[in-house]
């Protein structure tokens, strides 16, 4: 438990969150916020990718108290900030989110508040956690280039739908919106075949998915890495070969409650270390990570252990 009273904390907030809510309500937030916080400045994302400056900025200008407003994706962008840099110990850093976006899958595995008032109580009382973060080496228009992840990655058709859903990124705010977008993606998507090495075990198939998890809820509350554990030292491993879309569609209730695992064509596994490749011929399986597409594959993931500390609302 750490108490923060002489904390100067700094808030990045995305405006354009929520599909723009956050910019409006930020101002209303801000004075409760002035209430109960003393020391504080705020920073506003201008575009795309500007939370991970923002925060590698704010760490190099000594803040050690730093809080992302948004959804997943702030959340994604200012944790990469905060790891990127190499100024001090990442883990020397306190940060959480506050949830302000669409889906806000990561705070279910910490049970960070939405509610403004239990999450300024929850900065009051200070306990802490600290988290694994998964990193990913891949590559994008034949460039390598790495990336930190804080929650799931997905590739295969996981990583196709968040691409595709990015031309209509406006609408799939709207849930079921989303979902008319995840089904039509299903119609849409290729498989690749491909090889993924977890360890020393290779697999090589035509995957539909595959998703590397260290916290356990993405795509607003599924379950695709129920197996996922923030402090066990693996990444969680989901595979699925081909499947049928109607077996696809008939099984969507399993991706909420955790029972993926049972499906027959469904593998979970845990590994340090996950590699996934396409066959030769083939095209790169397309990436994406916590929710924002990255790129394609090779990509190559591996863990780095107690990154993150996090303030949460009560022990872990
Ligand atoms: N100023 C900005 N203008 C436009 N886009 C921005 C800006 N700042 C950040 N972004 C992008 O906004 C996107 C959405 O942010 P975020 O994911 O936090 O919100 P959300 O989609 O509402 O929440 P969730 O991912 O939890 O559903 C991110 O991909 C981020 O890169």
């Amino acid at each position: 438990m750490a108490r923060f009273e002489n904390a100067h904390w700094m808030f990045i907030v995305n405006p354009a969150a929520a599909n723009g809510k956050v910019g409006r309500i930020w101002p209303g937030l801000e004075a409760r916020i002035a209430e109960r916080l003393q020391l504080y400045e705020v920073s506003h994302t201008r575009y795309s990718g500007h939370g991970i400056e923002l925060a590698r900025k704010a760490v190099q200008s000594g803040f050690r108290h730093i809080i992302a407003v948004g959804g997943d994706g702030t959340n994604h962008e200012v944790t990469n900030g905060i790891l990127q840099q190499d100024l001090i110990p990442s883990r020397d850093i306190f940060y959480t989110l506050l949830p302000v976006g669409t889906g806000n899958d990561w705070i279910r595995t910490h049970r960070i508040p939405r509610q403004l008032d239990a999450w300024l109580d929850m900065l009051e009382e200070g306990f802490l956690t600290v988290q694994e973060v998964g990193l990913v080496r891949y590559r994008l228009e034949n460039e390598q280039s790495q990336r930190y992840f804080v929650n799931v990655a997905g590739m295969a058709y996981d990583g196709f739908v968040v691409h595709y859903g990015e031309k209509w990124k406006a609408w799939i705010r709207n849930r079921f919106f989303y979902l008319l977008l995840i089904l039509r993606c299903l119609f849409l998507y290729r498989l690749t075949g491909g090889i993924i090495l977890a360890d020393d075990k290779r697999i090589e198939n035509r995957f539909y998915t595959i998703n590397i998890g260290i916290c356990r809820f993405s795509g607003g509350g599924m379950q695709l890495v129920p197996q996922a554990d923030p402090r066990d030292g693996q990444l969680a491993l989901t595979y699925a070969g081909p499947v049928s879309k109607m077996g696809v569609i008939l099984n969507t209730w399993r991706f909420y409650n955790g029972s993926i695992g049972r499906h027959p064509k469904i593998e979970l596994l845990q590994a340090r270390t996950v590699e996934v490749g396409s066959l030769p011929g083939e095209k790169g399986i397309p990436l994406e990570a916590d929710g924002e597409f990255l790129g394609y594959s090779p990509a190559a993931f591996s863990l780095v252990p107690a990154a993150l500390t996090v303030i949460v609302p009560s022990p872990e």
